[in-house]
């Protein structure tokens, strides 16, 4: 019904409506975008699982991303989930989940990565001593653990609290639509996918991490008053109370935003970084030529005794492996990604020579901006090198070229933690293989 409505609403100027076949959509959807802004413009109607949505090209990219009084990202994320008739909630939603990673999170850094660098050197410990492993199972797992320390402290780590959030992560990604297209019922009906998609992942891991997780929640709140005395917080879940007590103790209804706000966090977080892991070890093992660099730099930030990573310095060990860092750069640059940003267009609003009407996603190509020779000389080419020397470049470093955190004010604010994250788990994965091989 959404889509024959909108059907109607489109106005004279609206960009040009492409027919792509949904098979195209589903199985080839980058070459398929791009081979269609190449012949039609700059900005493109797309209609998708029974949804007209609007595609851009790199010119248009820096507008859509960073206007954000014509385009939404809260109505986009709200639409994106299947919860449109909630989008008041997104509104303070991601306004204070953007605070808390922005001032409860990034300036601790230093002291998490120590935290959760021994989560990653067991974990790597254990992987290693078995034959073959599942190596998305095993990020997952890991990186779960270690934002379960980071978000509620070292006493909840267990292994049903691991498989808690490891199934909100991976539930509620799903909810965006990711696996979607490799379902009959998600090609062909998508309204009645969402619904169906919705109950079952609120009845199952959404109810399990209220029904696990809230009453330890519960219980560790309400167990003490929350009085800012010159103590500060060591986690998420503590950094929440202090903000949100009234007169030192949390309300009920608190404790029911609290709950939401830490399943939006593991939602961010889990899922994206694990993957970056698993394609950072996929690009290494397939290029051996780059191995050395890394192990050498790997290698010196390690105790040469013990031949181990000292947790308290892993910080710095970071900082310095600049190698890993311009290999996780290329790596997000090359991995393929093609609508990973999106925003909602609040009212009619001009672009490219047309006007989106209001009320339509619009996205950015990804791969276009990523694989544009404009941006990057010989974009197709693995070089992590691109980013050293002269023209040196973090992998956090946004800009209208470099998108996979997105950009300007709803850019990724856990792009520290998940770069810093990825580059401590390689570190400690290294150091374990390397050790094993020789
Ligand atoms: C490699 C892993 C990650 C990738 C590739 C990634 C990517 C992104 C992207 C593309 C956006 C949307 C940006 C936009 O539309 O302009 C985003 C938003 C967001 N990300 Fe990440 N992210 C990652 C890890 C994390 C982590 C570890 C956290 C939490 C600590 C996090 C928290 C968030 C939040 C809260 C938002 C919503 C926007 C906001 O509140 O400002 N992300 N991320």
């Amino acid at each position: 019904f959404r889509a024959i409505f909108k059907r109607r609403e489109l106005r004279g100027n609206h960009p040009p409506i492409i027919d792509i076949p949904a098979s195209e959509i589903f199985n080839n959807p980058r070459e398929a975008y791009e081979k269609a802004l190449k012949d039609h413009g700059p900005v493109i109607g797309v209609r998708r699982k029974g949804f007209l949505e609007f595609i851009v090209d790199p010119t248009l990219v820096q507008t859509v991303l960073t206007s954000d009084q014509s385009f939404s990202f809260e109505e986009a994320m709200a639409t994106v989930l299947h919860l449109r008739p909630f989008v008041s909630f997104f509104w303070s939603f991601f306004r204070e989940i953007d605070d808390l990673v922005q001032n409860g999170i990034n300036p601790r850094m230093s002291n998490i990565l120590e935290r959760i660098c021994p989560v990653f050197n067991l974990s790597a410990e254990k992987s290693i001593g078995h034959g073959t492993i599942d190596m998305f199972e095993h990020a997952h797992t890991s990186i779960a653990e270690a934002m379960i320390i980071l978000i509620f402290g070292e006493g909840y780590v267990n292994e049903r609290n691991i498989r808690v959030v490891t199934n909100v992560a991976t539930d509620i990604a799903g909810l965006t639509g990711m696996y979607q297209n490799s379902s009959a019922l998600g090609r062909h009906f998508p309204t009645i996918w969402s619904i169906c998609t919705w109950v079952k992942v609120i009845c199952t891991s959404i109810l399990a991490f209220f029904r696990i997780i809230g009453p330890q929640v519960w219980r560790q709140i309400r167990s003490r008053r929350w009085v800012e005395d010159g103590e500060k917080p060591t986690n998420v879940l503590e950094y929440l109370s202090y903000k949100h007590a009234k007169n030192g103790t949390v309300s009920p209804t608190a404790f029911l935003w609290i709950m939401s706000l830490l399943m939006g966090i593991i939602f961010a977080s889990v899922h994206q970084t694990a993957s970056v892991v698993v394609w950072v070890v996929f690009e290494l093992a397939t290029r051996p030529e780059y191995l050395k660099q890394l192990r050498e730099e790997v290698h010196s930030n390690v105790d040469p005794v013990t031949n181990s990573l000292d947790p308290s310095n892993i910080g710095e060990a970071v900082q310095k492996a600049t190698w890993l860092d311009s290999f996780i750069r290329e790596v997000l640059r090359t991995k393929g990604d093609t609508l990973s940003t999106c925003r909602m267009t609040t009212a009619d609003t001009p672009l490219g020579g047309y006007t989106i009407p209001k009320g339509f996603l619009v996205f950015p190509l990804a791969t276009l901006v990523h694989l544009n020779p404009v941006y990057h000389p010989d974009p197709p080419v693995f070089r992590p090198e691109r980013w050293q020397g002269a023209d040196a470049r973090p992998a956090v470093m946004s800009s209208a070229s470099y998108i996979p955190f997105g950009l300007a004010r709803w850019s990724c604010p856990g792009k520290i933690l998940a770069v810093s994250g990825a580059a401590d788990w390689m570190l400690c994965f290294s150091i374990y293989t390397d050790s094993r091989l020789s």
